[in-house]
């Protein structure tokens, strides 16, 4: 089940709360500017999946997006733990970064624990499949897949490049929890 654990900063230990309706979820983001929506995964992939497969399976709802919100670029991460560089890919997105533009993310199977950083606050977004999170430009944030990853999400960029990100420097990450598998 999708939740979201909003938590102070200085107490990476207990949650102020623990929200796991999707219109809480989905409200409670959006008076932080973060666009929470739920679109239906209807085609069955497995992680590991290739990312031709992916993006043939969505390309109804992939050209939706990009034409409705002007993302020119897409990938996608899809991962199980039988990946041989699942620690390396884990540890890329492990510490808070930023990107220049929204961070879009829609997921077709299993499950990815997001982090928000914002002003005082920690927005600890557990998504699932038929997630779909955009993240403003400029927002702090990490992403966790766990020690056994288990996840395709088709990521959206409105800049040619795909993923550039600009790590902070900052160690709040390790602070906060990690998703448990
Ligand atoms: C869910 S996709 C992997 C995470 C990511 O792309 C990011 O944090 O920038
Ligand atoms: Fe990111
Ligand atoms: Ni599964």
């Amino acid at each position: 089940m999708s939740s979201l654990s909003v938590y102070h900063v200085s107490s990476p230990e207990i949650p102020n709360k623990v929200l796991t309706h999707f219109e809480d979820i989905a409200s409670t983001l959006a008076e932080k500017g973060v666009r929470f929506d739920r679109w239906e995964a209807a085609t069955k992939i497995q992680p590991g999946a290739s990312q031709d497969e992916v993006i043939a399976a969505y390309k109804t709802q992939i050209d939706k997006l990009m034409i409705e919100r002007g993302y020119v670029t897409v990938d996608v991460i899809s991962l199980n733990s039988d990946h041989p560089q699942k620690a390396e890919l884990r540890a890329k997105f492990l510490d808070e970064h930023r990107h220049g533009e929204d961070e879009v993310r829609f997921f077709v199977a299993g499950r990815g624990l997001f982090t928000l950083h914002i002003d005082d606050y920690v927005y600890a977004v557990l998504c699932e499949k038929n997630d779909l999170i955009s993240v403003p430009a400029g927002t702090p944030h990490w992403f966790d897949m766990g020690e056994h990853p288990h996840f395709v999400a088709i990521r959206l960029f409105n800049n040619p490049e795909g993923w550039v990100a600009k790590f902070t420097g900052d160690d709040i990450a390790s602070r906060f929890p990690r998703l448990e598998d």
